[in-house]
């Protein structure tokens, strides 16, 4: 079902190969494809993403009894996972990760790439100060220049998050490279799971074939 790809040591991508990933894409991809129809797509594709991207989310071993014996089960460890959709365009994929988390805590990062320079710049932050032992969970539809990324694992890694898992709907090559050279020798795990690894940036720093402006499709141009 998956097809995982090895980039280096700390970084792990994941390309989730199925053929419903991939006709969901490909209408999101789609120039016709209203705003509506887009932001429904983003949503279903981000749990069929989580499915995969929570593989590896801890559980304590717990015991339940069912109306006929005891069974031995599981159940999410504590602290409980943290996702965090950077905004704007993350936000579209907050509901569908939720879902499938609900006891997940939600933190926020405002970041917008500098359309002239590509280089991502904060404009918002709100997450627990002390992240020891919490597993993230980061959505943001597009990871291009691996810019934004980069920075917003930083912000993690900086409160003391020991593992990060990003969920993106499309990444461009660069944009991996990139993160594996920010991070190599961190020596903290970071996954990227996708949809799907494109052929490359263009001159202005957007996926192609892409799916254009992720924020833009989503809520309109601002
Ligand atoms: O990998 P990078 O080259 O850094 O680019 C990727 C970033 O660009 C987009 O956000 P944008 O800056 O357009 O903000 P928005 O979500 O408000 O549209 C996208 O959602 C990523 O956050
Ligand atoms: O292709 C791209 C690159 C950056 N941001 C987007 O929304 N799309
Ligand atoms: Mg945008």
């Amino acid at each position: 079902m998956s097809d995982s790809l090895h980039v280096e040591n700390v970084m792990e991508t994941l390309v989730v190969d199925h053929p419903l990933v991939a006709h969901k894409l490909t209408t999101l991809r789609d120039v016709r494809t209203d705003s509506p129809t887009f932001r429904r797509l983003a949503d279903e594709l981000v749990t069929l993403l989580a499915y995969e991207a929570t593989r590896d989310v801890r559980v304590v071993d717990v015991t339940v009894e069912t109306p006929v014996a005891e069974a031995k089960g599981v159940r999410l460890a504590r602290p409980y996972p943290l996702v965090v959709p950077i905004l704007r365009a993350g936000l579209g994929m907050l509901e569908g990760m939720t879902r499938l988390l609900p006891t997940a805590e939600v933190g926020f990062l405002g970041m917008i790439r500098n359309e002239s320079t590509l280089q991502a710049e904060t404009y918002a932050t709100r997450l627990p100060d002390d992240l020891s032992g919490r597993q993230c969970y980061v959505v943001d539809p597009m990871l291009a220049t691996g810019g934004t990324l980069a920075a917003a694992i930083q912000f993690l890694f900086d409160r003391g998050a020991q593992d990060v898992t990003a969920l993106c709907l499309l990444a461009a090559p660069e944009g991996l490279a990139y993160m594996d050279r920010a991070f190599a020798g961190s020596g903290k795990p970071i996954r990227v799971v996708t949809a799907a690894l494109d052929e490359r940036l263009n001159e202005n720093g957007y996926i192609v074939p892409g799916l254009g402006d992720a924020g833009d499709r989503l809520y309109g141009v601002v």
